[in-house]
């Protein structure tokens, strides 16, 4: 029997999160990775067939095996563990050479088991220059915020895991590492599993419907919280309110740029650092991103030293293509009409049909990479990735089927158990031709299927939108803009860097070329897509009519941070928005008193007055001469608003419909109780 295609997110602690939806923390206690080796192991060795469910439920019976407190083998288990690290602590203790401290090894001030674990676990044997100099730093030895900055694919990620783990296993405090988006808090919590299990610590998931609120404080380990920007605010909350946020040692931003995206996204993360900044007395705060433009407005905004550096381990060669040719991309030059020169002229042996069904050439532009290498596809919207995919496999059958064939079997095989018997009828007909599309529309499963078969080269080419290019780590030889476009609107630069600098992968190629597709018509803004300055990263909080501010103003409130309105001044005066409020022309004070007039308004924030000798009432004691102060504090609704997350301009809508619903509810059926339940956006269909 041919072996199958065993999913990763079954071989992994995350398959057992799945499986318990309580269950988000990887207790270093359970020896995970020991018991995911050894099947791993066995099932090569026996060449038996595993399903994924039966994988699964093997996972889990040993993992509640494993968990049975007081059994004599995870005691033994347990003592073992706890005796190696405590082991390899003391002679980190004896190599130590110099450093601060808390140092407590010689690997960057950690153990030597450390730099074992990347060699094992990443397959990196030393760090590269930048990273040994960011390290370095002053600003790191004195524990001071840092923002850092450096292409995609320059290796970012592995200081800041070097970081955390300093804090983790030397200062013994709590860390949090901030991502955009589920999928990638997915992919670090299973790239940091491994080293969790063997250095004694917990990885704590915050992302979607995971994560503890509020958080549990643990006794013996501290925990790496990894988190999307929602839940870390949410998180910081929890910890305000329980007087714990001191347990955090250091916050690390992945894609620090998002504070200016624009929308509700951009102002969480900015009021997230604005409250840390404001209520932590001990925090470090760590920025990094590839696209950073104005970086003196956030590094005052986080109190940060800089660090940039243009390091990139594989060399990239950008191209463009314009109707039948090809040009070479020299963003260095500041001549307009040299930033293209001309590299060649495309011509393959198309017959007219084929022109008609690809007048852009992907179809040879692909066939030169794939399959002897990998390649990845760009795509302006979900459709065009799967007709893309479709159209690839009709145009060249006979150059890609036939290879790989018993892995790429087993995986289409596996997708098809995954939706139970069904399949997208898409994958059915890419998966043997070894391509696939990769995009929201996958479930979970589907896309680390995908995304595993990619990495190992049983697919060789995805066709995916922009959400690929913002960190799952899958870099190609080639990687081809099948249009200039996200949906409807022309790249941004950043965007664009992030979905190039897809190309290259590091340790396997020494070189990696990017080709944007371009039409005649957007020649004039290509150039400023290929070489003109990032876009400035400016403060999100004023989105949809400084919906930004009045929520930071009801979270601090309701968390008594800024009980007076002299607060709430000093607290507005931290923000990114202050710093760029003559750049905006806002009048900062203005916007906050509106903003607090309006929870006011909305009966979320009331006043007392009262004079500094502690007399009650002010006005009616006029005669005395103690200055008054106002303290501000939230209402009940106030409370519920900012603790429910609800929509601020919404919730007293929704407090009179439960006033409503509380006196006359009447529940024929199911149904009527969903049509209460349900939130307005979906009422009004616009979802
Ligand atoms: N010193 C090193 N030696 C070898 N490989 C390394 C080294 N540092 C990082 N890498 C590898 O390089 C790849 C890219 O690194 P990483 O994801 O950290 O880049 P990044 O700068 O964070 O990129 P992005 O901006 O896309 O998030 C990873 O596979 C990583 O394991």
């Amino acid at each position: 029997m041919k072996p199958r295609l065993t999913p990763i997110h079954s071989l992994t602690p995350s398959g057992q999160a799945s499986e318990n939806k309580h269950s988000n923390t990887y207790n270093t206690k359970i020896s995970h990775s020991h018991n995911v080796t050894e099947l791993k192991r066995k099932s090569s060795e026996n060449r038996t067939p595993i399903t994924s469910r039966t994988l699964k439920s093997r996972i889990k019976q040993m993992l509640q095996g494993n968990a049975k407190v007081g059994s004599p083998q995870s005691n033994k288990l347990q003592r073992l563990q706890k005796e190696s690290i405590e082991e390899a602590i003391a002679q980190a203790q004896k190599d130590r050479l110099g450093g601060t401290e808390y140092d407590i090894g010689p690997f960057y001030g950690l153990p030597s088991k450390v730099e074992e674990l990347f060699t094992k676990h990443r397959k990196i044997k030393s760090l590269y220059e930048w990273q040994k100099e960011c390290l370095s730093l002053p600003a790191i030895q004195q524990r001071q915020n840092l923002i850092y900055s450096l292409p995609t694919s320059g290796g970012k990620t592995l200081v800041a895991e070097i970081l955390i783990l300093r804090e983790l296993l030397c200062r013994k405090k709590d860390t949090m590492l901030i991502l955009p988006f589920v999928s990638i808090v997915q992919e670090k919590v299973r790239g940091l599993a491994p080293f969790a299990v063997d250095l004694d610590f917990l990885v704590e998931e915050y992302a979607g419907h995971k994560g503890h609120m509020p958080p549990k404080m643990r006794q013996k380990s501290n925990s790496l919280y990894i988190c999307t920007m929602e839940k870390a605010n949410g998180l910081v909350n929890c910890l305000i309110e329980m007087g714990k946020l001191d347990n955090i040692g250091l916050v690390v931003v992945d894609e620090l740029h998002m504070l200016g995206e624009g929308g509700s996204r951009g102002a969480v993360l900015e009021m997230t650092l604005t409250k840390l900044m404001h209520a932590s007395t001990d925090c470090q705060i760590i920025g990094m991103s590839a696209t950073l433009n104005n970086t003196s407005d956030l590094t005052r905004f986080l109190q940060a030293e800089l660090y940039s550096n243009n390091f990139r381990p594989v060399e990239l060669t950008e191209y463009v293509k314009l109707e039948d040719n090809i040009f070479t991309v020299n963003a260095d030059t500041i001549i307009p009409d040299e930033k293209l020169r001309h590299d060649r002229i495309v011509s393959y042996p198309y017959t007219s049909k084929m022109v008609k069904q690809d007048p852009d050439h992907l179809c040879g532009l692909v066939s030169e990479v794939i399959p002897d290498k990998s390649c990845l596809v760009f795509c302006s919207t979900k459709k065009n990735c799967e007709n893309v995919a479709v159209l690839l496999c009709e145009m060249m059958p006979r150059h890609l089927k036939g290879r790989n064939r018993q892995a790429r079997e087993a995986l289409y095989r596996t997708l098809k158990e995954e939706g139970n018997g069904q399949m997208c009828p898409v994958l059915r007909k890419t998966v043997p031709y070894g391509l696939a599309y990769h995009h929201s529309g996958l479930t979970m499963d589907e896309r680390k299927l995908i995304e595993e078969a990619y990495s190992e080269g049983t697919l060789c080419l995805l066709t995916c939108t922009s959400t690929l290019a913002a960190g799952v780590n899958l870099p190609a030889k080639r990687v081809i803009l099948r249009a200039p476009y996200v949906g409807m609107n022309f790249l941004q630069r950043s965007q664009y860097k992030q979905m190039v600098g897809r190309a290259g992968r590091a340790g396997i190629d020494t070189s990696g070329e990017s080709i944007v597709i371009v039409k005649k018509k957007d020649k004039e803004k290509l150039l400023d897509l290929i070489s003109g300055p990032y876009d400035s990263c400016m403060s999100s909080l004023m989105y949809d009519s400084a919906k930004g501010v009045r929520s930071l103003l009801l979270t601090t409130i309701g968390l008594k941070l800024t009980p007076t309105i002299e607060s709430v001044i000093e607290l507005m005066r931290r923000t990114l928005l202050d710093i760029q409020s003559s750049t905006l022309g806002l009048d900062i004070p203005d916007i906050t008193k509106d903003a607090l007039q309006s929870l006011i308004d909305l009966g979320m924030v009331k006043q007392t007055r009262t004079r500094i000798d502690g007399s009650d009432d002010p006005l009616s004691q006029i005669t005395s001469q103690s200055p008054i102060i106002t303290h501000i504090e939230v209402t009940r609704l106030g409370k519920a608003t900012f603790k429910g997350s609800v929509d601020i301009q919404r919730a007293p809508t929704l407090f009179t419909d439960l006033c409503k619903a509380q006196k006359s509810l009447v529940v024929s059926n199911h149904l009527h109780l969903l049509y209460l339940a349900t939130p307005y956006d979906y009422r009004s269909g616009q979802h």
